[in-house]
């Protein structure tokens, strides 16, 4: 008799064959058409299509931001499907975390206050301490008192990341995270996201249309049409971008 065992596979996300519709009768839209994604843990994957392919559709779900119609999330070996608004609203909070492309702090926030809002909102004492070093983490330790209309858009954006990692989430989705940024903070960005994964171990799915962008990720998945119709590891901006002009993007 042997001892093998197969190896338990491990995710830090995992989608099964995920359908998502917006809308009804003649209005209505399948963003999502059977999706089915692995996300291993300490990776970085770019998610890319043209408009309208459904990234965000698929972000939102994987993210426990929106229900699938069909379909199963898990994130670690939480399976999202049973879980009411109250137990996912609590996942979202404590393992977690977001980027957008439009930042999303709160303007009447200090840098210091917008960076501890998820654990505010996790119910946990807001530490000055863990905001600070996370603000000196994006490089951002002498702008802690600023409001975001005090800060560039990159500034913006990297307490935007340093909000994503306070908590220290399992998983880090970022929609389209450089698609407001000029060349410059947008690789700065970008560099700080890749920092997330390398020196962090924490995995992240991020949403581009930019294919130098979805050249620092070590996984490029392609949709169309709500399906996931190409993948490539360790992606080039070339043939990134090679490969979206045959989507007709
Ligand atoms: N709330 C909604 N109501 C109705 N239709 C929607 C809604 N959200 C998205 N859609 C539609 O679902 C499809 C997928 O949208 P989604 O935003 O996921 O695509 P995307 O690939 O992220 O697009 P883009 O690159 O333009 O942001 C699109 O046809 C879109 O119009």
């Amino acid at each position: 008799m042997s001892n093998f065992s197969p190896p338990i596979s491990v995710s830090a996300v995992a989608l099964d064959r995920v359908s998502k519709t917006h809308g009804r009768g003649d209005s209505a839209v399948q963003a999502l058409d059977g999706v089915s994604l692995v996300f291993a843990p300490g990776t970085f994957t770019a998610i890319m299509g043209p408009s309208g392919s459904g990234k965000t559709t698929l972000l939102q779900c994987a993210a426990g931001l929106d229900r699938p119609d069909a379909g199963s999330v898990r994130i670690g070996t939480t399976d999202l499907t049973g879980l009411g608004e109250r137990r996912l609203a609590q996942l979202r909070r404590r393992r977690v975390g977001f980027v957008f492309q439009s930042f999303n702090l709160l303007p009447s926030l200090t840098a210091e206050q917008n960076t501890l809002l998820p654990l505010r909102l996790a119910g946990e004492r807001p530490r000055r301490r863990v905001a600070r070093a996370a603000l000196e983490r994006v490089g951002l330790g002498d702008r802690t008192r600023h409001l975001p209309a005090q800060l560039s858009g990159g500034q913006q954006q990297r307490v935007a990341i340093a909000r994503a990692l306070v908590a220290e989430p399992e998983v880090v989705f970022a929609d389209e995270p450089t698609g407001a940024l000029d060349t410059r903070s947008a690789r700065d960005a970008l560099a700080l996201l890749r920092g997330l994964v390398d020196d962090g171990g924490r995995t992240l799915v991020m949403v581009t249309h930019d294919a130098v962008a979805a050249a620092v990720a070590d996984r490029v998945v392609f949709l169309a049409d709500g399906r996931v119709v190409d993948e490539l590891c360790a992606p080039h901006a070339e043939t990134v971008a090679d490969r979206m002009t045959a989507l007709g993007a």
